[in-house]
């Protein structure tokens, strides 16, 4: 099956068919880059509100996932629905990114993308001036308007900073920042774009242990706080174990295993397909299940 892409897909408003508790929701997406299938009918189910982990060995298909839902590639089958919170349900499949961003979804990226020239709350202040409704005529001419708007998107970006702990590298060059700080920048700035659904590209990597569980603290109150649903795709399996509601694991472009982060750690196909990647990925997996093990000897002797 081939499905007919519009121009401009994401603006169809249809009534709410599917079920409402899911924000996200792929059905038998395949992606195709010539002869390399990097998606293979693949399922995904988002509930509103949860954190859902994206895992799998190099080469997955999860970035090809988030690049699908996000509008940069538009598989060649398959259906790809987002159900805003206000009703309704919008196919987001062959959608721009600009728009499918102005639908309610932001993302962050594997390499950091931030206007390293700028400082950090230049930077955010941009993304929160996209969300706001005065046009580059009016900021030039300095119309009320656009005074108000860039008052607004001044007072967030301060806001979003402070959520993320950069409140006292406001005026820092972004490109002078720690690379945690920058995952933060870039997370603040996806933030300002009021999203609903927010998708993290590998948001630990290149971090140290500390900036690893301030990310996790900050991926959580992201979640409780500000109410938004978080997509991962990570490869640190202890954030991913410790962070997620669910986890859904891709591994040459299909889906082998979703559930929990304990069933998920447990299913044969996991392990396999682990134990045959990378020699970190299969150590991180084989530490946890070392760990769970232990866990639970420990529990039964008690
Ligand atoms: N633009 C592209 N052109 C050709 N092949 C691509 C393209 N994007 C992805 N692929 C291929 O699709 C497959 C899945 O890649 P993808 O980047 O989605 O995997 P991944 O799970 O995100 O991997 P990693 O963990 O290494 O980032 C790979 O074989 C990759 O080479």
């Amino acid at each position: 099956m081939t499905t007919d892409v519009t121009s401009d897909p994401a603006e169809a408003v249809g009534p709410a068919s599917g079920d409402a508790e899911l924000v996200l929701e792929t059905s038998g997406v395949t992606l195709r880059f010539g002869g390399l299938t990097s998606l293979d009918n693949v399922d995904l189910k988002m509930r509103r509100g949860e954190i859902l982990a994206v895992i799998g060995p190099n080469g997955a298909g999860k970035t090809s996932l988030f690049n699908s839902l996000t509008g940069v590639y538009t598989p060649q089958e398959g259906k790809i629905v987002f159900r805003p919170k206000d009703g309704g349900e919008k196919n987001l499949l062959g959608s721009k990114p600009h728009l499918v961003n102005r639908l309610g979804l932001a993302r962050t990226f594997q390499n950091i993308r931030l206007f390293s020239a700028l400082t950090a709350l230049e930077n955010v202040k941009i993304a929160a001036e996209t969300r706001l409704k005065a046009g580059p005529v009016s900021i030039m001419l300095g119309l009320p308007k656009a005074r108000k708007a860039e008052k607004l998107s001044d007072e967030r970006a301060h806001r979003l900073l402070k959520f993320v702990g950069l409140e006292d590298k406001l005026n820092e060059i972004a490109g002078s920042l720690s690379y945690g700080d920058q995952r933060s920048l870039e997370i603040a700035r996806a933030l300002a774009t009021d999203p609903q659904v927010l998708l993290l590209d590998e948001p630990a990597a290149g971090t140290n242990p500390t900036e690893k569980l301030e990310l996790e603290q900050l991926i959580r109150r992201i979640n409780d706080e500000l109410g938004v649903s978080v997509l991962l795709i990570e490869h640190d399996m202890r954030l991913v174990m410790s962070v997620a509601d669910r986890v859904m694991v891709l591994n040459f472009g299909k889906k082998i295993a979703e559930g929990t982060p304990s069933e998920v750690q447990q299913h044969p196909a996991v392990i396999e397909a682990y134990l045959g990647s990378s020699a970190e990925d299969a150590e991180a997996v084989q530490h946890i299940i070392a760990e769970q093990r232990s866990a639970s000897d420990e529990e039964s002797s008690e």
